[in-house]
């Protein structure tokens, strides 16, 4: 373990949206200006996991803790107000809107228009489309939008759900460069991903998890040697 600050801390967490429990008892923790790759087989819960983290998981019982603070009790408007920042899977950007409305509509953010400036900086593509809808931006474009809608609120800890399921093969490259930019922001990640492989390798740790459990964590790059998680969870290398 890193003697970092611990940003997220999740204890014994277990949930669903039904009845059955799809997370049985998570625990992690991801620590200040380090990456975490959720990795696992499909329907494993590392979606649900984002969305709990979030506040989008309708029943859920267990401790979040974001900067020591418990915060499972918080409602999803106000967490963002605890410095979480959250890329969703599908439905990140507003299509009728214009790049610079897609930042503007982002609540709580004080220095507002300097802010914008700022992720025009970050994000020099956007800032020469700004006047452009984002309907019309590319997979990769819509996802740096995103990126810096979840960004505009300064967030010290950002959720991403499986941030590369909807772009075109070789903008998947790209996409991870810019998630490893995220610690020199001073933001620290927490990735749900099955593109595992790729994603331990821009992280500091990797938890896999299966039937809703945390089933091997550790090191990146020791879970990228690892045979068992070559074998039951991160397919072929290469
Ligand atoms: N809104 C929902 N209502 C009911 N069940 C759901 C809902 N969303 C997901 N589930 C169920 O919860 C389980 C875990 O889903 P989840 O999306 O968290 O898996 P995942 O690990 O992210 O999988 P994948 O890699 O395939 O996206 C699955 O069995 C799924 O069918």
């Amino acid at each position: 373990m890193s003697d970092a600050k611990p940003v997220l801390e999740i204890r014994n967490l277990r949930g669903g949206y039904g009845e059955v429990d799809i997370l049985n008892g998570i625990d992690l923790v991801l620590r200040e200006k380090e990456i975490l790759t959720v990795a696992g087989t499909n329907g494993a819960g590392k979606s649900t996991l984002a969305k709990a983290i979030v506040g989008l998981l309708p029943r859920v019982t267990g401790e979040i803790r974001v900067d020591g603070q418990d915060i499972l009790a918080v409602p999803t408007y106000r967490r963002m107000a605890h410095g979480i920042g959250y890329v969703p899977q599908v439905s990140n950007v507003f299509a009728a809107l214009s790049i610079t409305e897609n930042l503007q509509v982002v609540a709580g953010v004080p220095d507002r228009k300097r802010r914008i400036e700022e992720m025009f900086a970050l994000f020099p593509l956007l800032g020469e489309r700004r006047r452009a809808r984002a309907g019309s931006l590319s997979g990769g474009e819509r996802q740096q939008l995103a990126f810096a809608r979840a960004l505009m609120s300064r967030p010290t800890l950002m959720v991403l759900d499986e941030p590369t399921a909807a772009l075109a093969p070789a903008k998947v490259a790209e996409a991870f460069a810019l998630i490893a930019r995220l610690p020199s922001l001073g933001v620290s990640t927490l990735i749900v991903e099955q593109r595992a492989r790729q994603s331990l390798a821009i992280s500091d740790w990797g938890s896999i998890l299966d039937g809703g459990k945390v089933a091997l964590e550790g090191a990146a790059d020791v879970l990228l040697a690892d045979p068992r998680a070559a074998a039951l969870y991160l397919g072929q290398a290469g």
